[in-house]
Formats: structure tokens, C-alpha cells, sequence
């Protein structure tokens, strides 16, 4: 018989956790195992709230299975290492983003590509090697194979820095395998959430032009005046959509839902590339036309490997970039998620862990 979240392993440990598709989240027990001799073990004390965490709540992809404790943008202070650690020690600042392990040997994870690992570990609600859960950082403490660590640079705040592990990598990623991130390239950006204005950051550290593409007008002026955009579509504004038609070397899509293709793949010159990083639930339209009139691609990018995640992080480091994070404490978590369902959230919720989750 499995056996009881809370009798898994030898350490407690406690956070929030939903138990079924409503994604309701509600304090849980389980426990974590002990610091193994390549384990770091560290005190959580932020979390970014991630728009899969939502879809995983909810059961949206169809892999969920319960109770699930969420979480993926996770830093904090390390508490304990194993005897055989050798990068990290007590009271570093780290994180662990979406990956807990991968196989090690294969040929992606030679390449340093652990994130296309067949065998790589989610952080959250995925099987450890031993058969065990992986629980997320909605939580009080992390363990995990000093490999998947993080160290987090002095000059970034904690805090603002979370949702680099998850939001960060995705589109820092996304942009260099795509060959997007040369100075002076035209790029479009879908979608002004988490993953949308961390886009905007990087590519213009990049030295890229950067166009939003957003359903919503009241964005602009904040887009351009705060995150630095420099110009907006409004994406049923069919003339200005016009205007823009044939100029952008490539687009990131971060949307969530599903949305139409057509209109992006007229912004793209020849040669264009679109980039989906959001992960919808259900299929989007793709014609085949407007992508061969024009040597065009769609592509897709998954999160980043570990060596390329403390590149982009160190990167960030240099450029000062940070998520803006509006800072909650764990109960208001729900709400959070009702929020973010509906947008309404500038850039990225961040759950203050250290001291707002109490143990029962
Ligand atoms: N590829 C990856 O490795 C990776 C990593 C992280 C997140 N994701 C996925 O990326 C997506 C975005 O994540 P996020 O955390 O930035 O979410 P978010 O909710 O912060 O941002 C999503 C944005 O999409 C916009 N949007 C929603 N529905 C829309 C529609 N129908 N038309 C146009 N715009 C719409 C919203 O206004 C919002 O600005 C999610 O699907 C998430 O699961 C993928
Ligand atoms: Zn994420």
C-alpha cells in the first residue's frame, strides 16, 4: 500500500495544496527526505505564483493527479548540504525552478538540456526515482540534488527574483535558441503577464525593439513609460495591426488561452518565427498558407536547461532585472488564482512563505 504523504519520508514539512479540480488550496502535511550526500535542503522563503500552477490546480492539461502543492519559482536560504555538496553552503541564497531531477546520462542532458531530459522530474506533482511525490514550494523547506540548485547573485532581491526560475529561463531561453536576441531585431511580444514583461526586460537588455501585442489598451502606457516597451498593438485594432504588418523578425506568445495565429504570423517578416511558450489547454488553428508565403516557422521553447538558467539569472544580475511582483501572503492564495485567471495581476504574485505560512 502507498504510503501517507506525511509518513513518505523522515522530515515534516507543510504548505498548501490542492485536492481536486476545483484547485481550492488548503493547508496539507507531508514530508520531504532527508538532505542526501548530493542534497542541498533549504528554507523556503518565497514562491512566484506561475500561470501552470493554475492550470495544474485545475486539472486543465490532464495530468494532475492529487493532492498537488504547487510552486516552481522557489528561493531561499540553504539550511543544510550533503557530505558530497561541493557548490553551495549553509546560508546561501538559492533557488530550484521547475526541474528536480533527469536522468543524467542521456543525450539532452549532456547537452546541458535537462529540461528536454524524457526522464527529467517536475517539482511538483511528479515521481521522484523512488516512487515518491514531488511537492512544490507553496511549502516551508526544499531538498533537491545540489545539480538542480540555483545560487541566486547578492545584488537581486529575493523576492522579485523567484519568478526568474520559471518565467525568466522560459523566455531568456526562448529568445537565444531562436537566434532572437540580437540588438536592433524588431520583436513582438503576446500577452502581458509573468512571462510577457520578463520578455519585455530581457529583450530590451538585448538591445531588441519590442512591439506588445495585447487584448488590452489600458497596458499601453504603462508598457511603454514603466517596462520600457516601445510600441503597443492593440490586437483587434485591425488598421493599426495593418501598419505593423511584415516588420517583426519574431514573436514570443505567452498566452494562456486559446487565441488566433493568423494575425501574428502577418506581423512576421520573411523568415519570421513565432514562438509559443504559453501552453494552452486546447488546440490553436494553424494554417498552413500564411506560413509557407513567406518562409515562416512556429516554434516552441520549454522552460531551460540548469547551466543556461544561472547564465540568464547572472545576466539578470548584470541588467537588474527582476520580476515586479506584487508580494501576498499563503491565505490569500486563492484569490491570487481567481485574479490571475482573470488578468488581473501586475506582473507576477509572489507568496511571502517565510512569514505568512504557519504551521498546523
Ligand atoms: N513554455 C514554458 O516553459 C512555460 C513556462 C511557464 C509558463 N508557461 C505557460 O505560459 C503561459 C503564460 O504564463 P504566465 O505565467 O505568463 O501567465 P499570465 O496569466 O501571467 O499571462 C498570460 C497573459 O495572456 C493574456 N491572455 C489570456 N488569455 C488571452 C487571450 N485569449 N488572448 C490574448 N491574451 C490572453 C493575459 O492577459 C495575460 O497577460 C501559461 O499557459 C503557462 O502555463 C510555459
Ligand atoms: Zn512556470
Amino acid at each position: 500500500m502507498a504510503m501517507s504523504p506525511e509518513n513518505e519520508h523522515p522530515v515534516k514539512a507543510f504548505g498548501w495544496a490542492a485536492r481536486d479540480t476545483s484547485g481550492h488550496l488548503s493547508p496539507f502535511k507531508f514530508s520531504r527526505r532527508a538532505t542526501g550526500e548530493n542534497d542541498v535542503t533549504f528554507k523556503v522563503l518565497y514562491c512566484g505564483i506561475c500561470h501552470s500552477d493554475l492550470h495544474s490546480i485545475k486539472n486543465e492539461w490532464g495530468i494532475t493527479s492529487y493532492p498537488i502543492v504547487p510552486g516552481h519559482e522557489i528561493v531561499g536560504v540553504i539550511t543544510e548540504i550533503g557530505t558530497k555538496v561541493t557548490k553551495f553552503k549553509v546560508g546561501d541564497k538559492v533557488g530550484v525552478g521547475c526541474m528536480v531531477g533527469s536522468c543524467r546520462s542521456c543525450a539532452n542532458c549532456k547537452d546541458d538540456l535537462e529540461n528536454y531530459c524524457p526522464k527529467m522530474i517536475l517539482s511538483y506533482g511528479a515521481k521522484n526515482n523512488d516512487g515518491t511525490t514531488t511537492y512544490g514550494g507553496y511549502s516551508d523547506i526544499m531538498v533537491s540534488d545540489e545539480h538542480f540548485i540555483i545560487k541566486i547573485p547578492d545584488n537581486l532581491p529575493l523576492d522579485g527574483s523567484a519568478p526568474l526560475l520559471c518565467a525568466g529561463i522560459t523566455v531568456y531561453s526562448s529568445l537565444k535558441y531562436y537566434g532572437l536576441n540580437k540588438a536592433g531585431m524588431h520583436l513582438g511580444i503576446v500577452g502581458l503577464g509573468g512571462l510577457g514583461h520578463m520578455a519585455v526586460k530581457f529583450a530590451k537588455a538585448m538591445g531588441l525593439k519590442v512591439t506588445i501585442i495585447s487584448t488590452s489598451p489600458n497596458k499601453k502606457k504603462e508598457a511603454m513609460d514603466h517596462l520600457g516597451a516601445d510600441a503597443f498593438l492593440v490586437s483587434h485594432n485591425t488598421e493599426d495591426m495593418a501598419l505593423a504588418m511584415g516588420t517583426m523578425d519574431g514573436i514570443i506568445d505567452t498566452v494562456s488561452a486559446v487565441h488566433a495565429l493568423l494575425p501574428l504570423f502577418n506581423l512576421l517578416k520573411i523568415n519570421g518565427k513565432l514562438v509559443m511558450v504559453g501552453a494552452p489547454q486546447k488546440p490553436l488553428e494553424l494554417l498552413a498558407f500564411p506560413l509557407l508565403m513567406g518562409r515562416k516557422m512556429v516554434g516552441g521553447s520549454c522552460i531551460g536547461g540548469i547551466q543556461e538558467m544561472q547564465e540568464m539569472i547572472d545576466f539578470a544580475a548584470k541588467h537588474n532585472i527582476v520580476a515586479d511582483i506584487e508580494l501576498i501572503p499563503m491565505d490569500y492564495v486563492n484569490t491570487a488564482m481567481e485574479r490571475l485567471s482573470k488578468a488581473d495581476i501586475k506582473y507576477r504574485f509572489v507568496i511571502d512563505i517565510t512569514n505568512s505560512l504557519k504551521p498546523f
